[in-house]
């Protein structure tokens, strides 16, 4: 879409991206994440601008896997949502997913249709080879977790679908 940048993030985003999910982690619609946590993970991060540099969406990849990845903290500023910025980071998480080598996207979300009209689909009980299985219980990772759909990750789950693209 036209007037929008999507690029990696930088640190001096993070505080941006703190308070660009900060309304949505009170909805309890995202994971609320620690300032450290954020910026030990701003290579995940990938950031939309408009034309003046402001932050407008944010989004990141999380690879869990040899194949596998999870798209985490997608968010569009509220006076952004409906413009392309949700679609142009996703689509950009997904070319990064490729390069990595990853074939499979996993997501938690509420919002079923916007990751359909993207290729996502209800995982259901689509899962990874026992031995896989095995190595990834020994994350301490929560998005992990809810791939696997562990009891202790049942409270950020509830209401949510698991979904999965394959690349
Ligand atoms: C794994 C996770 O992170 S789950 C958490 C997901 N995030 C949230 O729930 C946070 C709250 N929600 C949001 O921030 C946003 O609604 C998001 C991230 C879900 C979607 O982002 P948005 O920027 O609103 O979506 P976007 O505008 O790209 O697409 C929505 C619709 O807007 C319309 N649209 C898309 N591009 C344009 C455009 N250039 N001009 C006008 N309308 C457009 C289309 O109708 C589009 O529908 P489509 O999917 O059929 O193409």
């Amino acid at each position: 879409m036209t007037g929008i940048t999507v690029r990696p993030a930088r640190t001096s985003d993070v505080r941006g991206i703190r308070d660009l999910i900060s309304p949505l982690v009170e909805q309890r619609i995202l994971l609320g994440k620690e300032l450290v946590t954020l910026f030990e993970a701003v290579q995940e991060f990938r950031v939309a601008e408009d034309e003046n540099g402001t932050l407008v969406g944010v989004g990141a990849l999380h690879v869990m896997w040899e194949d596998l990845g999870e798209v985490r903290t997608l968010a569009a500023a509220a006076d952004w949502r409906g413009r392309g910025v949700g679609h142009a980071i996703l689509d950009r998480l997904e070319a990064d997913a490729r390069e990595l080598g990853l074939s499979r996207l996993f997501c938690l979300t509420f919002e079923t249709e916007f990751f359909g009209r993207h290729g996502f689909t209800d995982m259901g009980s689509e899962t990874v080879d026992p031995t896989v299985f095995a190595e990834l219980l020994r994350s301490t990772d929560d998005g992990v977790a809810e791939f696997l759909d562990l009891a202790r990750v049942k409270q950020n789950t509830l209401g949510n679908t698991r979904m999965i693209k394959h690349l």
